[in-house]
């Protein structure tokens, strides 16, 4: 569904070049659900920007949704569903209206529109809203309707840009559970940049992290954990055999960075939940008893951090959303590369 080499995007303002993406390669096949995590400033907006043919890339080729990026940009216009992610609503049109008017930009009849977006508002819990204005609607509703217009024409390939990016954790599980079921009744196949570290290791099945520009690591959420650190477990003993249960824990497959206190043992090892059974027979030989276990898994924010050497909650200013629904996060430069219409173009549609 898309498969991106070497996509780079540089801005030069005033003298000032940033190199915004520096010639990732992005492969993602049909029914996927991929997230595209980094911090604020990482080029997660540049690159989907590019995939979906609103900034041209200063070198590398893709092709998307079965369309050369270059050679064919309605081609791929046409195939794909973009939601952005200040989304593209008139505050004072109808939600109806709104619908209507995106079934009609991409070429279907007036009868054809109503019906689809009859269909997607079911589909997306807004029956009844028709006829309220877009102002009125809640931060969740209004993201549905950002969903519902980006899927008008029946797309095979959905672009989420921050997708729940200021909602409230209710609404946020509210709108996965909507990603969810696009991917899994209609087969649509996603693309989600976020800097939320659940929304990725929940929603997605694999992961890209980018930062400065570049893909620092892939795959699918456990697997990045798991090739961080491993696993930390904690073992609790009796304080008398504390020596003895470390000297079987230091003999386990795989096991690391053991420290004891009296009556605990702790160590990493690259699968907690596969190691223990095999620990449980140990300590049964040995005539040992186990008072407790704990096995914690790593998270995706251990991954950044061991990547990156700084942790992903600090450098975007975490998953802190704002009372009036807007991100806390800031917005990336204001500056441009000479061309507005690349900025501006983020809140029109492609159609
Ligand atoms: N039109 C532009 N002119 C100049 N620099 C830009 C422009 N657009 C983006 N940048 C810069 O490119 C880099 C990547 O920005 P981008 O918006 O892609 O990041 P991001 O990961 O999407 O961040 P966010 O989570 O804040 O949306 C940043 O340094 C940003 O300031």
């Amino acid at each position: 569904m898309i498969k991106a080499r070497g996509l780079q995007r540089r801005f030069t303002s005033r003298g000032r070049t940033v190199e915004a993406v520096k010639g990732v390669d992005i492969d993602v096949t049909e029914g996927e659900l991929v997230g595209f995590l980094g911090p604020n400033g990482a080029g997660k907006t540049t690159t989907l920007r590019m995939l979906t043919t609103l900034l041209t890339p200063t070198a590398g080729e893709a092709r998307v949704a079965g369309c050369d990026l270059r050679a064919d940009p309605v081609g791929v216009r046409r195939r794909i569903g973009y939601v952005a992610q200040g989304g593209g609503t008139g505050p004072e049109c109808k939600v109806a209206e709104e619908i209507e008017l995106q079934g009609r930009l991409y070429g279907l009849g007036k009868a054809d529109a109503i019906a689809r977006g009859k269909e997607l508002t079911e589909q997306l819990d807004l029956s009844g809203l028709d006829q309220r204005l877009t102002k009125t609607l809640s931060g969740g509703q209004r993201r549905r309707l950002d969903i519902a217009l980006g899927l008008i024409h029946s797309p095979k390939l959905v672009f989420f840009d921050e997708p729940t990016t200021g909602l409230d954790p209710q609404s946020r599980a509210n709108l996965w559970e909507h990603i969810r079921t696009l991917r899994s009744e209609q087969g649509v196949t996603l693309f989600l940049t976020t800097h939320y570290l659940e929304e990725a290791d929940t929603l997605c099945d694999r992961i890209l992290v980018i930062d400065g520009g570049e893909i620092v690591a892939e795959g699918t959420p456990d697997a990045l954990k798991a090739r961080v650190s491993g696993d930390g477990v904690v073992l609790g003993v009796d304080e008398d055999v504390t020596t003895r249960a470390a000297e079987i824990v230091g003999r386990a497959d795989g096991a690391h960075d053991l420290v004891t206190t009296p009556g605990e043992v702790r160590f990493r090892v690259p699968r907690g939940d596969t190691a223990l059974p095999a620990l449980l027979r140990a300590f049964d030989a040995e005539g040992l008893t186990m008072q407790s276990m704990q096995v914690q898994r790593p998270t995706l924010d251990d991954v950044f951090l061991t990547l990156t050497g700084r942790s992903l909650r600090d450098s975007d200013g975490g998953d802190t959303d704002t009372a009036d629904g807007t991100a806390a996060n800031g917005t990336a430069a204001d500056d441009n590369d000479g061309n507005d219409s690349d900025r501006n173009e983020e809140t029109t549609r492609v159609a």
